[in-house]
């Protein structure tokens, strides 16, 4: 049995101390996950990115492990979630100067890797089709790294957003033009109130999502769409429904979580490690492999199960046709009054005589 796999499906939640932790276990994972990918021109990795305070520490990291030779970006082509409308490229607080800024300056991605969303395209719905059209183009996104809101937003996908959404113009959620105007001198009228986003679907259709969440603040959140259901007032809970999906925590978003939850979640993760499982990922290519070979096994003729689908293993078992059914009325049906009459050899109802508890049990011993 292939545990890695049982294993990553079931370890969801990763809970380390602090902010500065969990961008350590995000970054120390992306590395891994590039360098066991083993991307290369014919076949980059894809990444989507995020923007916003969380991610930081993250950048910070594997900016530092490329300096020290531990990671190259050359064959990584980058898409990134979101970016605003209406305000210039150039402007310091654009999702453009944040990338470059905390990242891409940083690092050897090829510029023509980068993928960023125009917020000043003159076709906005445009720029939305085309950006969904090159990212299958480039083959879909192997992982997509990314925040939430306080209200449980992922990307810019506001609460009430589809979960079956797609890159789009969206409009910004108060709290959210709230929590970004302090990006803005904390003034409001400054905050852009539109902004260009890839969609739910845009997400869940990555081969996998990593979310990194910090903060009390965003504790609601996390309580929401880890232990309610899906629903898309919270967007982030929709990464229920991706088989590959993981949430890199610190201990103050999870103040709202039972403490079952907490508990749960760093029991599976302890026993994995001891177990000697980390996070592993099979690859694309190794699961289609394994798939082809039992599939051709289910296939040969020596197999046991070979057909098995088609005929059945006992004929003699074939269930006979249900025979056509003749219309009647309802009352036909009913006995006639002779019928009911008629008696029911030895299976008449009988009277049951109404005794109390302790003279059945004695009837029953006598
Ligand atoms: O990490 P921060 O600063 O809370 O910001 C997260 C924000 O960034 C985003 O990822 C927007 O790009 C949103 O999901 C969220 O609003």
């Amino acid at each position: 049995m292939n545990l890695s796999l049982v294993l990553k499906l079931s370890r969801r939640l990763i809970i380390r101390d602090d902010k500065a932790t969990a961008a350590k276990y995000i970054s120390e994972y992306i590395i891994s996950r590039i360098k066991s990918f083993g991307p290369t021109p014919q076949k980059p990795f894809v990444l989507g990115l995020p923007t916003g305070s969380s991610p930081e520490g993250v950048y910070k990291n594997l900016v530092a492990a490329h300096k020290n030779g531990e990671i190259s970006f050359r064959n990584v082509v980058t898409f990134n979630m979101d970016e605003y409308v209406g305000i210039p490229r150039e402007h310091p607080e654009s999702y453009h100067s944040f990338m470059y800024h905390h990242f891409f300056s940083h690092v050897d991605v090829d510029p023509a890797n980068i993928n960023i969303l125009n917020g000043n395209a003159e076709d906005l719905e445009e720029e939305c089709i085309a950006y969904e059209e090159k990212i299958k183009r480039a083959g879909g996104i192997e992982l997509f790294l990314g925040g939430i809101g306080p209200d449980g937003h992922i990307a810019f996908n506001e609460p009430g957003s589809s979960l079956r959404s797609r890159t789009r113009v969206k409009t910004l959620a108060y709290e959210t033009i709230m929590a970004n105007s302090r990006f803005f001198g904390n003034d409001l009228s400054k905050v852009p109130k539109m902004a260009l986003t890839v969609g739910v679907q845009t997400v869940l259709d990555a081969r996998e999502v990593v979310i990194i969440i910090t903060g009390a603040h965003k504790a609601l959140a996390l309580q929401r769409c880890v232990e309610q259901g899906v629903n898309h007032m919270w967007t982030l809970s929709a990464l229920q429904m991706h088989p590959y999906a993981m949430c890199v925590v610190d201990e103050d978003a999870t103040l709202e979580l039972q403490v079952k939850t907490v508990k749960y979640f760093k029991s599976i993760e302890q026993v994995a490690t001891s177990q000697g499982f980390g996070q592993a990922l099979p690859s694309e290519e190794l699961v289609l492999k394994k798939r082809d070979s039992v599939l051709e096994k289910l296939d040969s003729p020596r197999s046991p199960t070979a057909n098995s689908f088609l005929a059945p293993a006992r004929p003699e078992l074939v269930r006979a046709i249900t025979p056509d059914l003749v219309p009647d009325s309802m009352h036909e049906r009913l006995p006639s009054p002779a019928e009911k009459s008629m008696p029911l050899d030895g299976l008449e109802a009988k009277e049951v005589p109404l005794l109390a508890m302790h003279e059945r049990v004695d009837s029953m011993q006598a």
